[in-house]
């Protein structure tokens, strides 16, 4: 099976609970969602005509729609002639989700590795059962998707990105109409902005929920 990697690098993860983690990062082309602030808007279409060889997407040096496409043994390979020694991979988009992540999984998870997958919850989620799984819920999107409950259940940790009120409110609602009690959730403040992040500074401490601010985007990391 091939994966569309848009980008592969080793970073430090910047958000949710393993914040800090030397990390393995895969980023899948493709995402239907549609959110409007969305951060990584170049990985959202998947058009042929944007198919690289890996060499070429390897060595992007800006954000662009081009992918390429790889086997769970291809990125294996890669990781080894890197040299990369984050033993944790987070696999993100664009929206993962839309095609299954077991086989990935699996073949890191034998060599010891911890895995993450980042979704949006809107599609049904086909990963090992080791594997963290962040969803960050994405309610009324442009795209006309909706939160699964299969994801909800799912959730290790629920991370909501929020702006406004409404959006503290769809989370809320969206909690009520899931049993997630032991689920942590944290609050992450849309594109760095002040009153984002004093939203959801005031929200969390209101709901004894986390708070995760994206700390590569202060840093300047990847
Ligand atoms: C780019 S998405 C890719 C994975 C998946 N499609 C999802 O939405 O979870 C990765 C994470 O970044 C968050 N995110 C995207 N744009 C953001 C922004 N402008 N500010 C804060 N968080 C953002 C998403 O909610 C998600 O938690
Ligand atoms: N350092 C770093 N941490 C991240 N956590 C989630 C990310 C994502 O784009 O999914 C991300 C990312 O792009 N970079
Ligand atoms: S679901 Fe994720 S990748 Fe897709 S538009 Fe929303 S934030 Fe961006
Ligand atoms: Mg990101």
């Amino acid at each position: 099976m091939n994966y569309k990697i848009n980008e592969l690098f080793e970073t430090i993860q910047g958000e949710g609970s393993f914040t800090g983690q030397p990390s393995i990062f895969i980023r899948l082309q493709g995402c239907p969602v549609g959110c409007s602030w969305c951060d990584t808007k170049h990985t959202w279409d998947i058009e042929l005509t944007d198919q690289v060889s890996p060499e070429i997407m390897l060595a992007k040096k800006a954000e662009t729609a081009q992918w390429a496409n790889f086997s769970a043994e291809d990125i294996l390979a890669l990781v080894k002639e890197k040299h990369f020694n984050a033993k944790h991979i987070v696999i993100t988009g664009g929206e993962p989700c839309m095609v299954d992540l077991t086989p990935l999984c699996e073949t890191f998870e034998n060599l010891g590795y911890s895995t993450q997958i980042e979704t949006s919850g809107t599609f049904e989620i086909l990963t090992t059962a080791k594997c963290w799984v962040t969803v960050s819920p994405k309610i009324k999107m442009r795209g006309g998707y909706d939160i699964l409950a299969s994801a909800m259940s799912r959730a290790n940790e629920i991370k909501h990105p929020v702006a406004t009120e409404q959006n503290v409110d769809d989370l809320k609602a969206l909690l009520a109409m899931h049993q997630v009690e032991n689920t942590p959730v944290y609050l992450q403040p849309i594109s760095q902005k002040k009153r984002a992040t004093e939203l959801a500074i005031a929200t969390c401490i209101a709901n004894n929920w986390r708070l995760s601010v994206q700390v590569h985007k202060y840093i300047g990391i990847e």
